[in-house]
């Protein structure tokens, strides 16, 4: 699998406190691994490479790891693409294929996904309801260390699985009515980078564009849900694993 091997000065991510050649004003954050981005509407907080290596590669073997016919599956040699997933018992996260329905049709989605929490409060996700697994101990790890940077902790948490460059999330907003408004999600990263891109709903011109790599932390906050949207666009290159971890609060009905 080939990633960035150096991790790219965060000084370098901010040209006359902007980012990159953006418009939008950035500066570094406090704990020296991420950089706050001020957009309109809303900021983010992009750590490019916030766990190391070896701390990102034991994440990603944990998330994948998987076995078929009693033989264990060597997760970053296995071409994906042709698996039938039923086929293969995964160690550590449920992951399953869930399906939409537009124009009365049933169609898979593009990409593996798993939903752990707090409790069962279903959340309904692209049409779909899902029931919460609970928590497991890289879990609530991954949650711990997101409260260093949120100063919250997480009632939930989605993850996707995009087997390769093939799979892919489109344009939407994660304006949900149980997410409550301005909520704060944090995407962690693992495997291989994928483009994450976004655009204001109003003005698609007004965009900004930020690779998520192994390892890499980013967090949604302000009124970004309501007034951007994001994707993750397909990448006919890209023959490899990506897990994406969006942690999330969804409100109760009795809260
Ligand atoms: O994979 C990503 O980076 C984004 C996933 C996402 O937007 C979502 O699950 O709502
Ligand atoms: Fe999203």
């Amino acid at each position: 699998m080939q990633f960035f091997d150096t991790a790219p000065d965060l000084d370098a991510l901010i040209c006359q406190g902007k980012f990159m050649d953006t418009q939008f004003d950035a500066h570094r954050h406090e704990d020296g691994k991420g950089i706050v981005i001020a957009v309109p509407y809303g900021r983010l907080y992009y750590a490019p490479h916030y766990f190391d290596e070896q701390a990102a590669d034991a994440y990603l073997d944990y998330f994948l790891a998987s076995h078929r016919d009693g033989q264990p599956i060597n997760h970053r040699a296995h071409d994906w693409r042709d698996t039938d997933l039923d086929t293969v018992q995964f160690t550590n996260i449920h992951w399953r294929q869930d399906t939409i329905k537009m124009y009365g049709k049933t169609h898979k989605l593009p990409r593996i996904s798993a939903w752990y929490g707090d409790n069962d409060c279903p959340y309904t996700y692209s049409g779909i309801t899902l029931n919460p697994n609970p928590w497991t101990e890289r879990l609530l790890m991954l949650n711990d260390e997101l409260a260093k940077i949120c100063k919250r902790r997480f009632n939930s948490v989605l993850l996707n699985w995009y087997r390769s460059g093939e799979d892919h999330i489109s344009w939407h907003q994660d304006d949900e009515k149980e997410l409550g408004d301005n909520p704060l999600i944090a995407s962690v990263n693992f495997g291989e980078s994928r483009r994450f891109l976004l655009r204001l709903c109003d003005d698609h011109a007004v965009k900004l564009e930020l690779p998520l790599h192994h390892g890499s932390i980013l967090v949604m906050a302000g009124g970004l849900q309501h007034h951007w949207q994001h994707s993750v666009p397909k990448q006919k290159k890209v023959l490899s694993s990506r897990i994406n971890l969006t942690f999330r609060n969804i409100k109760n009905p009795s809260d």
